[in-house]
């Protein structure tokens, strides 16, 4: 049996830690081998209701699950983590756009980094899922410098699920024939979902779904505001799907990547792809066999591209500026 792991979940208490930590603890993240301690941490008003998500956590009696440790404390909560999945803020109710929030969250990652700089594994690796997702991880990662700018991530991953299966139904065939597919830039409605350089069954996207005004158009719109829509539909911004996609991101990150393919998450960027060096962008990543991560170099970026790429840099350049003075 391998050593326990210990992973932060922040919100814990919240709809998204309802379905994430028993993925967690059931094993779909880490795999059937790798025992898990989760640290849940949460703010003190919602600690009785995490004792009762702790209650059924016990009663799953997950053979994986060696301990579980809730906190309202960062020390305590992110003491000795290996991975630290930031969730815990305020969701945007309808009407909002995700950047409205950073005047409410974005002060919640200060304290957070600096807290793992200085409790965390030195191996820690952090994920930031709560919104504006990006721009709040570049405040954690620059409230943490010590620890290396290749661990911190921010999550697009729900974004690329969401346009593989749109691509899916579009042109009537499995979503695991589709692959990949890209996002590039902030978890926002700039994101640009690239189905120039997505493929299904290895043909170029354009060549299965040959309407490329649907593609250019309805399909990157559709993408864009699928989180608006959960919202309007559903009251709530989407919950299960979004652990889902927290469970596929940690997995893609310590898994190799199949040749020749590559997944969606914002990184920080050193400039590639003419990025602005310093923000957090999402671009097509790959996983190296010795479990490192690399930007995918060779994905060609025609015009049409270029123009959604650099809208959605910008955004997340005037992001930055907002939150200038949270920066460390
Ligand atoms: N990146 C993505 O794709 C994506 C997808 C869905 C949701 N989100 C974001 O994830 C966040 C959480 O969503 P949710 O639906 O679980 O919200 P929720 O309101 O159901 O739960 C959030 C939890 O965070 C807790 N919390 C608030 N401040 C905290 C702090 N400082 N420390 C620890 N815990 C704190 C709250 O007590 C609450 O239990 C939101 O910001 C939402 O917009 C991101
Ligand atoms: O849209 C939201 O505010 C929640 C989340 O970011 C999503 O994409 O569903």
């Amino acid at each position: 049996m391998k050593a326990p792991i210990r992973v932060a979940v922040t919100g814990a208490a919240g709809q998204i830690g309802y379905s994430l930590l028993f993925r967690i603890a059931s094993g779909s993240m880490f795999g059937p081998d790798q025992p898990v301690i989760l640290h849940l941490i949460e703010i003190e008003p919602a600690l009785p209701a995490l004792g009762g998500v702790v209650m059924e956590l016990q009663d799953c009696a997950f053979p994986l699950l060696k301990g579980i440790v809730p906190t309202a404390n960062l020390d305590e909560g992110f003491a000795g983590v290996n991975w630290a999945l930031l969730v815990g803020s305020v969701p945007r109710k309808a009407g909002m756009e995700r950047k409205d929030l950073l005047g409410i969250n974005g002060k919640i990652f200060i304290g957070q980094g600096k807290a793992i700089e200085k409790n965390a594994a030195p191996d820690v690796r952090v994920l930031v899922v709560g919104n504006p997702c990006n721009t709040n991880c570049l405040i954690a990662m620059n409230n943490a410098r010590g620890i290396p700018a290749n661990r911190w991530f921010a999550m697009t991953r729900l974004d690329e699920n969401r346009a593989k299966m749109q691509l899916a139904l579009k042109a009537g065939v499995d979503v695991t024939r589709v692959s990949n597919l890209a996002v590039w830039g902030n978890h926002s409605a700039t994101m640009y979902p690239d189905f120039y350089n997505a493929r299904i069954d290895g043909r170029h996207v354009t060549e299965v779904i040959p309407d490329v005004h649907w593609l250019q158009n309805d399909f990157i719109s559709t993408v864009q505001q699928r989180g608006a829509s959960i919202i309007k539909a559903r009251g709530l911004s989407s919950a299960a799907s979004a652990a889902n996609a927290v469970v596929d991101t940690v997995r893609s990150l310590v898994t190799p990547t199949t040749e020749g393919d590559w997944y969606s998450v914002a990184v920080h960027s050193e400039g590639d792809y003419d990025v602005e060096k310093g923000i957090i962008s999402s671009f097509p990543i790959r996983t190296n066999a010795d479990g490192s991560w690399e930007i995918a170099k060779w994905v060609p970026v025609g015009d049409f591209s270029r123009e959604k790429i650099t809208a959605t840099v910008n955004e997340l350049k005037e992001e930055r500026e907002l939150v200038r003075e949270l920066l460390g």
